[in-house]
């Protein structure tokens, strides 16, 4: 049976990148999918808005809505300080065969928890099933029509303190305008844009940072 686009990236990876070193990963997948087949990873532009919020963030634990094939969990885990933790959830089963492979090779699944479910279920169990208290970081990279009920959802749950942040992927294209409406609207969020490209193609996107006040 012939292979999916999603094996093909992580075949690569296993035969060019260098087992347990997480950039050389992330290095090698942006290789493969800027010179052979586009692929919806965040990227290296996106991805170093990406690592300058972790770094400013230094969550002690992280959520991730949107693994695909690991991409961003290798790239957000090996920014975490020792002892932190990032929950990433993926529903499709295929991606997340393949975050897992990916995850480990990188070296990081000490740090990494994949939860295998759509984001609606996985988010009312974190506090009881994953023993989460809050959440330092959001990033959201899942479907876009899932931004702004799921941002809801995390207020429900009181998963958010004082000074959580949510990242959110792909807020120009493929858009997300109903989560940017809302949280920009909403007095619980302080918002900042940033400008950026899509992955590996020369389109405007961005991301928006979205700061909760409590
Ligand atoms: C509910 N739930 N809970 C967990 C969970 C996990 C998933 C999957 O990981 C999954 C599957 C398919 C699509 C996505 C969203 N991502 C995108 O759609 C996207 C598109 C493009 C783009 C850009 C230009 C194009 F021409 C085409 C696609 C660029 C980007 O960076 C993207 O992130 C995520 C889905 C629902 C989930
Ligand atoms: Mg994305």
């Amino acid at each position: 049976m012939n292979q999916s686009k999603e094996q093909r990236i992580l075949n690569f990876v296993l035969q060019n990148a260098v087992r347990g070193d997480p950039c050389s990963v992330v290095d090698t997948i942006d290789k493969y999918c800027s010179q052979k087949e586009w692929a919806m990873n965040v990227g290296n532009e996106k991805g170093e808005i990406l690592d300058k919020t972790v770094e400013e963030v230094n969550p002690s634990v992280a959520l991730e809505l949107g693994t695909y094939c690991g991409y961003s969990a290798v790239r957000i885990s090996r920014l975490l300080k020792a002892g932190a933790r990032l929950l990433t959830v993926e529903f499709n089963p295929e991606f997340a065969a393949i975050a897992k492979q990916m995850i480990e090779f990188a070296g990081v699944q000490d740090k990494v928890k994949l939860l295998e479910g759509p984001s609606e279920e996985i988010i009312p169990q974190l506090k009881k099933k994953y023993e989460v208290d809050t959440l330092d970081f959001v990033f959201l990279d899942h479907w876009k029509d899932r931004y702004r009920p799921d941002t809801i959802l995390l207020q429900e749950c009181n998963l958010l303190r004082k000074g959580s942040v949510l990242l959110a992927d792909n807020v120009i294209f493929p858009g997300a305008p109903d989560f940017l409406d809302y949280v920009r609207k909403s007095p619980h969020f302080q918002c900042t844009y940033y400008p950026s490209h899509l992955e590996y193609m020369q389109v405007e996107d961005a991301m928006e940072k979205a700061v909760f006040l409590g």
